[in-house]
């Protein structure tokens, strides 16, 4: 099975979502922001409208893994098992007495209900505890809106856990504690799942902070890389490094994006659309600077040239003449409402052909405009974790772009 990505728009073959469950309904207004969601989602509207989503995919031929079907198939290995399950025993939250109690309650579980638990956490009445095996102290002390195991609800996000350049995949370092522990997943999937052996790897989860938001394959050996909120400059350094070494890549741009909630990830204000076109939010389209960083001879360290306007740093490393932009909404106003929807938030099935929600009906008619086919599906649940299409998908087959 040869897993491979080389852009951002090559034709979608394989691609990795995850469809939500009861890990969203652990979301309440006492934890919400924590758990980085604006909003309580309707899990089942929420299901539906990724179902949709999925759909939609698969409709256009692309085939759809669910994460939560690798990992249970991951947790048939012995190996796998027992390194997840030491992994959430590790946590120091949890000290020796509420440790055991929680490795009995795992041992107990088949690799499905394993899996749910460490995607749903475990919540504190969920726990048997009796007086013959008490849970200690912690376990007293814990309030009963309290996590055992934390949920991760925004595994649905599945472009930041991992992301996949050429052959290789990344397993990255998710920056905000409420995700931390989803590249345990990813990397467990990734190592030990049938489907990926031999797989080599070009990122590895403990290394400096990376989110796949924030990776963007311009082109065959072009790689953006949004540092801000998520990515730090020691991340994309890192990548670049790791890229280099394996020749997977020439030129990475480094892409400072404002440490804030509305821009988290470089994708959140930039998308591609077309080989050579991107969906940009106009707000911020002109200030985007990069730095073009270009891989050394014999091991030398990399290069570092710029600022230089993004655009145009982009245009020069893809060695095109300009990068085409659509603008996300009409005015200031408009273009603001619909990048917080993730306006520019879409994910190309091909050239010129991608899934964006309905709900940003000024820059889908700005992108049809420009004769990018859209495919609108229904958001109003799922983005209340602040992600579309693009967050919620990692590309693990595109047809390769000729260049
Ligand atoms: N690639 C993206 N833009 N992902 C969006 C992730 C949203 C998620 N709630 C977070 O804050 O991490």
């Amino acid at each position: 099975m040869t897993h491979y990505v080389d852009s951002e728009v090559g034709r979608l073959g394989t691609v990795l979502l995850h469809r939500p469950g009861p890990e969203l309904a652990r979301l309440t207004p006492r934890n919400n922001d924590s758990l980085l969601f604006d909003a309580i989602p309707w899990v089942g509207r929420a299901q539906e409208e990724h179902d949709a989503f999925a759909a939609a995919l698969r409709e256009r031929g692309v085939e759809v893994l669910y994460l939560a079907n690798l990992l249970t198939e991951t947790l048939a290995v012995a190996d796998a098992r027992a390194e997840l399950t030491e992994q959430v025993l590790s946590s120091p939250r949890l000290g020796d007495t509420l440790r055991a109690r929680v490795a009995d309650h795992l041992a107990y579980l088949d690799p499905a209900a394993l899996a749910d638990v460490l995607i749903a956490g475990l919540a504190h009445e969920e726990l048997r505890i009796s007086p013959e095996r008490p849970g200690g102290i912690v376990y007293t002390l814990m309030d009963r809106h309290d996590f055992v195991i934390e949920p991760l609800p925004n595994l649905l996000f599945t472009r930041d856990s991992s992301l996949w350049i050429k052959n290789r995949v990344g397993v990255t370092s998710l920056a905000m504690r409420a995700r931390r522990r989803e590249s345990t997943l990813t990397n467990a999937i990734y190592r030990h799942h049938p489907r990926f052996v031999g797989t080599e790897f070009v990122y590895q989860p403990g290394l400096e902070h990376l989110e796949g938001g924030d990776v963007l394959l311009l082109a065959p050996g072009v790689i953006a890389v949004g540092v801000g909120e998520r990515t730090t400059p020691a991340g994309a350094e890192r990548l670049g490094r790791q890229v280099f070494a394996a020749g997977l890549a020439h030129t990475i741009l480094v892409v400072p994006v404002a440490q804030k909630r509305a821009t988290m990830h470089l994708d959140t204000v930039c998308t591609m659309v077309d080989v050579d076109a991107v969906l940009m939010y106009p707000n911020v389209a002109d200030a985007l600077s990069a730095y073009t960083v270009i891989a050394g001879a014999d091991g030398d360290d990399p290069r570092v040239d710029g600022p230089a306007p993004f655009l145009r740093a982009a245009a020069d490393a893809m060695d095109i003449d300009q990068l085409r932009v659509i603008d996300t909404g009409l005015d200031p106003v408009t273009a603001e409402r619909e990048q917080w929807d993730d306006g520019n938030n879409t994910l190309a099935l091909a050239p010129r052909l991608c899934v964006g929600y309905e709900r940003n009906v000024e820059t889908n008619a700005q992108l049809e405009r420009a004769g990018i086919e859209l495919i609108p599906i229904a958001g109003s649940e799922l983005g209340s974790g602040r992600g579309g299409p693009r967050c919620m998908s990692c590309p693990m087959v595109r047809e390769p772009l000729r260049r």
